[in-house]
């Protein structure tokens, strides 16, 4: 029996062997990496600091992305004499830029000029300057890369450029901010990201972090929410990959991070509306894998647990208790600790990338047909399956336990209320 054992492991890891060249992606330089962080990251090769071992330049010039004028939008719709023509040159100092898309709504800003009265900051800025995708951006910037930043509300983007600034590692290196709303319009979201590319060059890497939940009883979420929400976290996801694959292809190189959740490997009370946005991540990550890994280019889902953002704290306003017991299971990570992991599989070309024991268990136990990266990985989720399963029916037994209790206390307070 221990032979058998043996012989099957023995033959296992053998045929993960055979397949290993296929599995093992190259790790991406980031120093010098335009990243687009909606966040988005985009690299300029030739403002790659000396210190980067992988030059881009090395790539053949047929595979050089071609230099497109934007399809949709008429150049007459950027600010008349803001827009250096060509490639920005010398962007330690850049001029000031603003894209505007067509319709309005899109703009594109080195963070020089005061934001425009039309786009005065409604509440506090420390909304968009702590979230997970700022926490990306951070983290990139700090290895070498250049930053697109991807948001709606420009006074929060340019506080976070001010932010992200302070983590420059030479004096080369640039944020730009982008002003766009990612769900709504194809067209827009593609015509700003080819202005961003003709300033900094292609995107290397892009990291969907665009998202928001609504949590709340089925019954008791607006019919718009479930809309807004697959709009946001999916097609918010769709559009800035659809606009960046084709140059990734050409070059041979690219990294595309979508941001799902924990809540995307398993359904939970409170979360009809955004637990299948967020599931619905993981079909397109799985399919696009497939189609763009011969061309080197990879993708990686993040599974965050809950996460102290911006974000996280208007969540918590609307949260049913059920769904805030069940939550407690796991600890309240920091978006620092969250963004770290998130670029450290991105640049390694993991396709899973999670935190914490419950995210590891979590992505053993949901792996199904999800790609492979590495040998390591694929002998554990087989060892450790059934082991996970088991624990998980406890998990599931005491969440449905949570739910029970919270039906029967609502159901003792109801004849109170009335009588009240
Ligand atoms: N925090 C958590 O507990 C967890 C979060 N996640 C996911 O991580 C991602 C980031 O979450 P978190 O940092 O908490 O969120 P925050 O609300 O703190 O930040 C979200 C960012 O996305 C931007 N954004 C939102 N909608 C759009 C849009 N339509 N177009 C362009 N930009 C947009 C926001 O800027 P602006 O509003 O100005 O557009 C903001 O910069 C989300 O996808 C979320 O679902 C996953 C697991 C746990
Ligand atoms: C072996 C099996 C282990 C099972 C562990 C299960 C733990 C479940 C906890 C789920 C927490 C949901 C987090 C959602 C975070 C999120 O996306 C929102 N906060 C967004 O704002």
């Amino acid at each position: 029996m221990l032979l058998l054992a043996a012989a099957f492991l023995v033959a296992f890891v053998l045929l993960l062997y055979m397949v290993s060249p296929l599995i093992s992606p190259k790790p991406l330089a980031l120093p010098g990496a335009h990243v687009v962080v909606s966040g988005l990251l985009l690299l300029r090769p030739d403002l790659r600091p000396a210190t980067d071992a992988r030059p881009l330049t090395a790539l053949p010039q047929a595979l050089a992305p071609r230099k497109r004028r934007p399809r949709g939008g008429s150049p007459a719709a950027l600010l008349p004499g803001t827009v250096p023509s060509g490639r920005a040159s010398g962007l330690g100092d850049p001029p000031p830029l603003h894209l505007a898309p067509p319709e309005a709504g899109g703009r594109c800003d080195w963070g020089q000029r005061q934001p425009a009265g039309s786009w005065s900051a409604r509440g506090s800025v420390t909304g968009g300057s702590s979230g997970i995708g700022k926490c990306v951006a951070i983290e990139c910037y700090k290895q070498g890369a250049f930053i697109t930043l991807v948001a709606r509300n420009e006074d929060k983007l340019l506080q976070a450029k001010k932010e992200i600034e302070k983590y420059a590692i030479n004096d080369k290196q640039v944020v730009l901010c982008i002003s766009v709303d990612v769900s709504q319009d194809y067209n827009q979201v593609e015509n700003v990201i080819k202005q961003a590319q003709e300033k900094l060059g292609p995107v290397d890497m892009l990291v969907n972090c665009a998202g928001m939940s609504v949590p709340g009883k089925f019954e008791e979420l607006e019919v718009s929410t479930f809309e807004k929400l697959m709009s946001i976290n999916y097609l918010g996801s769709v559009y800035p990959s659809r606009a960046v694959i084709t140059t990734m292809k050409e070059r041979r190189v690219g990294r595309i991070v979508f941001v799902s959740s924990q809540a995307g490997q398993l359904g939970l009370f409170g979360f009809t509306a955004y637990s299948p946005s967020k599931f619905a991540i993981r079909g397109l990550a799985e399919a696009l894998q497939m189609e763009v890994k011969p061309y080197n280019v990879y993708v990686t889902v993040a599974y965050p647990p809950d996460t102290d953002t911006p974000g996280f704290a208007e969540e918590n306003k609307m949260k049913p208790l059920e769904t805030r017991l069940i939550s407690e299971t796991t600890s309240v990570c920091k978006p620092e600790q969250v963004a770290k992991q998130i670029v450290k599989d991105a640049i390694q070309g993991n396709f899973n990338s999670s935190i914490g024991s419950d995210g590891y268990m979590l992505s053993a136990l949901t792996c199904g047909m999800a790609p492979v990266t590495s040998i390591t990985e694929g002998l554990q989720q087989v060892v450790t399956m059934g082991l996970f399963r088991t624990i998980a029916l406890f998990y599931l037994g005491s969440f449905d336990s949570i739910v029970r209790r919270c039906m029967m206390r609502s159901a003792k307070s109801e004849p109170e209320d009335k009588t009240a």
